[in-house]
């Protein structure tokens, strides 16, 4: 059996302030450090094998201050795939790695011209409704942007074929995402429809955690 770890980043400074961020790469608020060393001490005695974050700085920040908190003699690495960084760079003898592996399939949805808007201010020109198919329907884009659909084409297919296996390998993965690449996610493992999904809300810093075993993913827990 393996255990995969949900995390959504700790508060960064643009949610603090209620602006659509997508893929602008905007790091912790001072709340969103300390959501990410309480969501460390939470997971400091599990024995994680491999961390998967987004390319985008909240949720690396988020990673390395849950990996801080984690009680283990192996060392956390930061995985470069190109030129001399991969060749130079991930070259350590004696050491037992925890990859750190960043894609941009884990990024958020990309938010378009919305991107720096504040949110209320959004609803209050073109309406609540509107604001809400925007932010939660399942398959309406904002204005240039991507849907949730546009989101899980890009996420789900990583999913499947890179994280998957390290799960079936009975590694325990935990993986630092986004609000809305983890709702994608989400909607996989827990087989919901695209009405369910709507609702679904991850908070900021908070663990969720699930066993897998035999291709199944159950006993959810939220720490
Ligand atoms: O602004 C964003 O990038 C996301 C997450 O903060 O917003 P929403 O929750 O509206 O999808």
């Amino acid at each position: 059996m393996s255990k995969l770890i949900l995390v959504r980043h700790g508060q960064s400074i643009w949610n603090d302030r209620n602006l659509f961020t997508g893929w602008v790469d905007i790091p912790l608020s001072q709340k969103g450090i300390f959501e990410a060393l309480n969501a460390g001490e939470k997971l400091s005695k599990f024995n994680i094998d491999i961390v998967y974050t987004s390319k985008l700085a909240r949720a690396i920040q988020t990673a390395l201050i849950i990996l801080s908190k984690v009680e283990t003699q192996k060392t956390p690495l930061i995985i470069h795939f190109n030129g001399k960084m991969k060749k130079w760079s991930n070259y350590a003898s004696n050491i037992e790695p925890i990859p750190i592996i960043r894609k941009k399939a884990l990024n958020e949805r990309y938010y378009g011209t919305l991107q720096g808007l504040n949110k209320k201010e959004v609803g209050l020109k073109y309406g609540e409704q509107q604001l809400k198919l925007w932010r939660r329907s399942f398959d309406v884009e904002p204005p240039g942007g991507e849907s949730l659909k546009d989101n899980l084409e890009r996420t789900l297919p990583f999913f499947k074929k890179k994280i998957i296996p390290d799960l079936d390998d009975n590694k325990n993965v935990l993986i630092v995402a986004h609000g809305n690449s983890l709702r994608a996610i989400t909607k996989y493992i827990e087989n919901l429809d695209e009405q369910q999904i709507i609702k679904v809300e991850i908070p900021t810093g908070t663990p969720i955690v699930y066993n897998y075993e035999n291709k199944i993913f159950k006993d959810k827990v939220i720490l």
